[in-house]
């Protein structure tokens, strides 16, 4: 494997996040000031990358990830909207994946003693992020599982032209901004004051969020899943909420590990569904201890985990305006969610 060095940059030119957040290389460093940049939710500033925000470490991960990623036909990545169900689905997507090594019964499920997030790695956090080096993946316990939130035109053309399976969680623009604008508050860094409300709404509205806007992220992969069934599995978060059982055994049929009948009868899909519950993975050690990616806590995964919280913040005249930013940006789509 070749090696990348990277620069520090010593300028005040960009913004401070980029100090804060790592090391640059100086190609990276170029790509990002010619970027159309917006004030963020938990970094200064947003960079309009391909189309979709994103703060400066992450737009040099994907870049080292487009570059060098190679997927492997038995690859499965975990695809979502943030804030919409991500650590739910990898926990859901490992158990089901992992079952014959690890039995959903067992004291000792890798699920009791590690966050999803760690089982699922992150390509943009974790496995590009974290590293000078370009990472070394070939050791990889196949399948590999990885984590994303790179919107589907984005992800490395290795990727796209191979035969590797995508799971895709999306969730209502009402609760997924909700669940956001909380947790960005939550992990801020002290420098940065608190995002209020309404300010936040209106970015999310004009779609600078994270990896937004939400509804170009959400048509990519839909898109993808009409034409591409057997690699593209369009999931959603209220769906799942509504009937777990049904769309665990849609998962583990497209992931070509149908459960038997003897499994069936043994209770493993209800097994997996208690392992991966809100209440269950709340209540870990793990989770209230532990830290994901840029040393976030784990404990701020986990707040409600329900449908309609976003009754209780946002006024009539908001949840006017976002139906009517769904309607005109989603409606000529046959995507639609569950608001309650
Ligand atoms: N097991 C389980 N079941 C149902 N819901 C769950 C579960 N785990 C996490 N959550 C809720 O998911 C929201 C966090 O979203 P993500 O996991 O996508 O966050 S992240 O993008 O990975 O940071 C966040 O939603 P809100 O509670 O509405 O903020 C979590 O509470």
């Amino acid at each position: 494997m070749s090696s990348t060095k990277f620069a520090k940059i010593h300028t005040m030119d960009i913004d401070e996040s980029i100090e804060e957040q790592g090391q640059l290389s100086q190609e990276n460093k170029k790509l990002i000031l010619s970027l159309p940049r917006e004030k963020g939710w938990r970094t200064p500033y947003i960079y309009l990358f391909q189309g979709f925000w994103c703060q400066p470490a992450e737009i040099q991960a994907i870049t080292t990830f487009q570059k060098h990623f190679q997927a492997k036909e038995s690859d499965v990545f975990v695809a979502t909207v943030p804030k919409s169900g991500t650590t739910w689905l990898k926990a859901l997507t490992y158990a089901i994946m992992n079952r014959q090594n690890h039995f959903i019964s067992s004291k000792n499920h890798p699920l009791l003693s590690f966050n999803p997030h760690d089982l699922v790695p992150f390509i943009e956090y974790t496995v590009y992020g974290k590293h000078d080096t370009i990472p070394d993946l070939s050791k990889i316990h196949e399948p590999r599982l990885f984590g994303t939130h790179i919107p589907f035109d984005s992800l490395s053309n290795s990727i796209k032209g191979s035969n590797c399976k995508i799971v895709y969680i999306c969730r209502n623009p009402f609760d997924t901004f909700i669940s956001s604008w909380t947790f960005a508050n939550k992990i801020k860094p002290p420098s940065l004051p608190t995002l209020n409300l309404e300010e936040a709404f209106e970015m999310y509205c004009n779609g600078l969020v994270g990896f937004g806007p939400f509804w170009n992220h959400m048509l990519g992969y839909w898109n993808e899943s009409k034409e591409r069934p057997k690699n593209v599995l369009f999931l959603k978060y209220e769906d799942m909420k509504e009937d777990l059982k049904f769309h665990l055994k849609k998962m583990a049929e497209f992931l070509d590990r149908p459960f038997t009948l003897e499994e069936e009868s043994e209770g493993v899909i209800e097994n997996i569904i208690k392992l991966c519950s809100f209440e269950k993975m709340k209540g870990l050690e793990i989770n209230n201890t532990g830290t994901f990616g840029r040393n976030f806590e784990n404990k701020f995964l986990f707040r409600k985990g329900e449908v309609g919280d976003w009754s209780n913040y946002l006024s009539p005249s908001m949840v006017e305006k976002l139906s009517k930013v769904i309607e005109e940006k989603l409606g000529g789509s046959d995507l639609n969610f569950r608001v309650k």
